[in-house]
């Protein structure tokens, strides 16, 4: 197994979409084309509901392992007309279609939606489903930071329709918490995961990180443990991805020296698994965990379960609209990425245009790859009809498979590849087999973290 670790442990992508963002066709994109892809899934799809994603940017301190997009700041001020834009960044997109959306999935992500007053977030959600409304089965969930979230914003998301929340929790030690630059105690990540069960949430999810600086596999075993007494119904267990380039990440703190070994890295993962699946949990996919009873591992085992920017979900919708400074939006025809800066946000969408600044208009060997890149990470498995090899060269994709085939990562039929126990560790390395776009052009900088 180490060998195998360190021979695939390769810079790839996390195949939240495909083609991933550093091949995006830019040139062939545009506002145009992208509204209307949003309006062909929007009509093609009336009874799936669509999904959205709000991004809440601010955090009042800076996290440094965290690769997410954030703007650090104390100036509470900012809340109230981020919302606003936000509202009016919704409003356009429901000017563009031509019925009241159903919603089928909300998600408040960041940054930390918790920055954000109780009444604040409340009139952001009421907001929303003034202009849209909620399917019965619909899924809202929000992202908490165990030391802000009150029981004041629990509450109010729970009165308009919130029944999940996931908390970071990251490692418990000390010292990894101290290299992190977030002291956040047990005590703290109990008294959210208590009140959110009190007042009637029925999924409550922890996010965990492996190959954080300065983690051990002890570090790991003792988290895992403390994580045993809380019972959350989901687990996201990541691996920490380094990528100190991206701009305005914090990813400096410590050296790359304080970093696990791969080695290091990947005892601490086959541990952390171990431990979740002797206390009962299930394996979803890529980074996921969940108990028997949740949603996302009742998708698994019906076939239904999709990824997306959001990371996995339990069912697919055709349009994901993201809302915020740096949301990603899905039209399944095309992807399109809001602007970063607050500044410009708020600006382009007071004019009443949607703010994004980039995007890529998926063509039909685009689709096809995508489709079955999806069936590797969602279902393990995948296979094709002839007509198909008439679009894509499987050949090719074959051929790239071979070395995994004969380590057992992988088995491969005339037209079917399915995913062994071995290899599920190996998911992003079988998926860039299928990427066609990598093969042909090969990043000249680094661009993508570590797979393992
Ligand atoms: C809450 C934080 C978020 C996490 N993922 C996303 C958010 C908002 C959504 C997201 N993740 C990626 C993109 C692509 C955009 C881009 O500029 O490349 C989006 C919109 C990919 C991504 N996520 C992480 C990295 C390092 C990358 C890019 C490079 C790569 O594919 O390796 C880090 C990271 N962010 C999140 C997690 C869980 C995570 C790593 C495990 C959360
Ligand atoms: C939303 C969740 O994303 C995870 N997260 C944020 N940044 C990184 C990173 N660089 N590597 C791995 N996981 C990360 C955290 O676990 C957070 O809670
Ligand atoms: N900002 C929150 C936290 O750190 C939510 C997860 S990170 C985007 O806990
Ligand atoms: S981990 Fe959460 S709180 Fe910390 S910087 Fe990232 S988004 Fe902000």
């Amino acid at each position: 197994m180490c060998e195998l670790v360190q021979k695939y442990n390769v810079p790839g992508p996390r195949y939240t979409s495909y083609p991933t963002v550093p091949y995006w066709d830019l040139e062939n994109f545009s506002g145009k084309l992208w509204k209307s892809t949003v309006l062909k899934a929007f009509q093609e799809s009336p009874d799936d509901g669509i999904s959205l994603y709000i991004h809440l940017p601010f955090c009042e301190s800076m996290c440094t392992f965290c690769g997410c997009h954030k703007r650090i700041t104390k100036r509470h001020e900012l809340e109230l007309p981020y919302i606003k834009s936000v509202l009016k960044e919704w409003k356009i997109y429901c000017e563009l279609l031509d019925a009241r959306p159903v919603i089928k999935e909300l998600h408040l992500g960041g940054g930390t939606p918790t920055f954000f007053s109780p009444e604040h977030l409340k009139l952001l959600v009421k907001g929303i489903l003034q202009l849209g409304k909620k399917t019965d089965d619909a899924d809202f969930s929000f992202e908490g930071h165990p030391n802000n979230t009150t029981r004041a914003h629990l509450k109010a998301l729970y009165d308009v329709g919130f029944r999940r929340v996931c908390y970071g929790v990251q490692d418990y030690n000390d010292t990894v918490q101290k290299a992190i630059n977030r002291i956040q105690p047990f005590e703290n990540v109990k008294k959210v995961t208590d009140w959110a069960r009190e007042i009637g949430y029925t999924s409550v999810g922890h996010d965990i990180i492996y190959g954080l600086p300065f983690q051990t596999v002890s570090h790991v075993e003792k988290t895992m443990e403390m994580t045993q007494v809380l019972k959350p119904d989901r687990i996201a267990f990541y691996s920490y991805a380094h990528v100190p380039w991206l701009k305005g990440n914090g990813q400096r703190g410590y050296k790359e020296s304080d970093l696990p070994t791969t080695e290091a890295k990947k005892q601490q993962y086959e541990l952390g698994k171990k431990m979740l699946t002797s206390f009962g949990y299930k394996d979803v996919g890529m980074d996921h965990f969940a108990v028997a009873s949740d949603d996302l591992y009742k998708a698994l085992t019906k076939g239904t379960l999709h990824r997306n920017f959001m990371g996995y979900t339990p069912s697919k919708t055709k349009l994901m609209i993201g809302l915020g400074v740096s949301s990603i939006s899905d039209s399944w025809y095309g992807f399109a990425q809001n602007v970063k800066s607050v500044e410009e946000y708020e600006h382009l969408v007071s004019h009443g245009v949607i703010p994004i600044f980039r995007g890529h208009i998926l063509n039909a060997e685009d689709q096809l790859i995508r489709k079955h890149i999806l069936n590797i990470m969602c279902q393990f498995e995948t296979s094709w009809v002839n007509s198909e090899s008439e679009i894509i060269d499987f050949q090719k994709i074959i051929e790239n498979l071979l070395e995994m085939e004969s380590d057992g990562l992988v088995t491969v039929g005339p037209n079917h590849i399915k995913v062994t126990e071995k290899g599920r560790p190996f998911v992003r390395n079988i998926s860039m087999a299928f990427d066609l776009k990598l093969h042909r052009k090969k990043p000249e900088t680094r661009i993508f973290s570590m797979t393992v």
